[in-house]
């Protein structure tokens, strides 16, 4: 017992290395990647905060402390306050209308994970939902830091991605990031061995959707 959140990542180490160093994520860290796959992953990536900003209300819902409302809050806050300004702005600097961003069709993979997300908070309890939510608000933060450590990333106007991964890398984000990651250890410290696998679970499920998420940006599945 006495579990933490890099448990989780231990645990499930084959897909959250394939998570974070996704080939859509080293294309953006060498400015490689396809500007339509970059462009249908902003596009879908818009519907995706929008259902993830639900879940956090959710996660918001099911709380029963103070803390456990703060800390949902501050998931909340960090969608809308610091991602979808910047990725409304973002979006726009692309060519892409915020009008046209709201009348998409959801792709599968939108659709798979966020409603996976949502029906695993349903269905399960306040721990449950902020492990299905992990990948997201965990795995962005790891994930600019990991780009910034390899050799091939280019930052900087050379890199017409540099925006995105300074977001990700930006205090505020770094800031949310620790408050999860803090919450996580507190809660996964008190959990059974039986629990934690099925924890497990949600979070390699989880993991395997963002997976297929970047695929969908590179492939331009609809
Ligand atoms: C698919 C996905 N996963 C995670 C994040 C980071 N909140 C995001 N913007 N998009």
């Amino acid at each position: 017992m006495g579990y933490r959140f890099s448990d989780l990542t231990t645990a499930c180490q084959d897909d959250w290395r394939a998570y974070i160093g996704h080939p859509f994520v080293c294309g953006l860290g060498n400015a490689t990647l396809d500007e339509r796959a970059f462009r249908h992953y902003l596009q879908q990536d818009y519907l995706f905060l929008i259902h993830f900003a639900r879940a956090y209300a959710l996660a918001g819902y099911k709380s029963r402390t103070l803390d456990d409302l703060r800390q949902a809050h501050e998931g909340l806050r960090a969608i809308l306050d610091v991602e979808l300004d910047l990725h409304i702005g973002y979006c726009r600097e692309w060519g892409i209308a915020e009008a046209d961003l709201a009348a998409l069709p959801e792709a599968r993979a939108t659709l798979a994970y966020t409603r996976y997300v949502l029906d695993t908070g349903h269905r399960g309890d306040l721990l449950d939902l902020h492990v299905a939510l992990a990948p997201c608000l965990v795995g962005y933060g790891e994930i600019a830091n990991w780009l910034n450590a390899q050799s091939f990333t280019l930052r900087g106007d050379a890199n017409p991605y540099d925006a995105w991964i300074a977001m990700y890398a930006s205090d505020d984000f770094q800031a949310a990031m620790h408050a999860e990651l803090e919450w996580l250890d507190a809660r996964l410290a008190e959990v059974t061995p039986r629990r934690f696998a099925e924890l497990c679970s949600v979070f390699r499920d989880a993991t395997r959707l963002e997976i297929d998420f970047w695929q969908m940006g590179l492939e331009l599945a609809s």
